[in-house]
């Protein structure tokens, strides 16, 4: 069992309000990270040390802002990697889950995750790059440690249905790809949060995207 500190472990709780099954679910999931890291690296070796903080709390940060679609609407995730955010929000309950991922052995390890994690069901594995994948007309696009913003957008649009939105998590360099997706000819309205995990992140949201 992977370690979760007090703090990471009430927030689940008592801001998330996460079942004891879904708690379990998560430790699986960790469990299963922490396995796999040494075999494909699936995330940073310093990091796997605090998988619970420093992936599932990020990934599960996103949550409150996809909670109102979760049930019914279509979430893209994009470059899932291990499965950030993409597998956490299937577990929190995101009934329709893409994963979008070029990488052979992360998809493997990501139909294993979601197998023992119960969650094949919500969630499709596409072993695609995003610019050449069928357009998937996604109600939310998110993606962590991506690409930065005008690429990420040049990708996206192609993937999100007519009123769809990004819901993003963003390193410190925020402000910079903002700025260069609006030279790069993109509008939108956006929105930030200062992120749980990352002092200088903020989870980022766009909405109205066009150019
Ligand atoms: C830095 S990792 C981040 C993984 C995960 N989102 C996370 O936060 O841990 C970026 C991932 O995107 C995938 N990727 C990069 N370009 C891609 C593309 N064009 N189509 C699909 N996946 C891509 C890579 O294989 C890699 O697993």
């Amino acid at each position: 069992m992977q370690t979760i500190s007090t703090p990471v472990k009430t927030w689940f709780e008592q801001d998330l309000n996460v079942s004891r099954e879904t708690l379990d679910r998560l430790n699986h999931y960790a469990d299963l990270v922490v396995k796999w890291q040494p075999r494909i690296n699936i995330v940073g070796a310093s990091t796997a040390e605090d998988v619970w903080g420093r992936h599932l709390q990020d990934s599960a940060q996103l949550w409150p802002y996809l909670q109102n679609i979760a049930a019914t609407g279509k979430i893209v995730d994009f470059g899932s990697g291990a499965g950030f955010p993409g597998i956490v929000l299937a577990i929190l309950g995101a009934n329709n889950v893409t994963l979008m991922e070029s990488n052979t052995k992360k998809t493997v390890f990501l139909m294993e995750a979601a197998r023992v994690c119960g969650v094949l069901g919500q969630t499709e594995i596409a072993r695609e790059r995003i610019e050449a994948a069928a357009p998937r007309q996604a109600d939310v696009i998110t993606a962590r440690a991506f690409a930065p913003l005008p690429k990420l957008l040049e990708m996206g649009q192609r993937h999100l249905k007519d009123g769809g939105h990004y819901v993003l998590l963003k390193g410190r360099a925020f402000e910079d790809e903002l700025a260069d997706a609006r030279d790069a000819g993109w509008t939108f309205d956006v929105t930030t949060h200062a992120s749980l995990v990352d002092p200088d992140g903020v989870v980022m949201i766009l909405k109205g995207v066009g150019r």
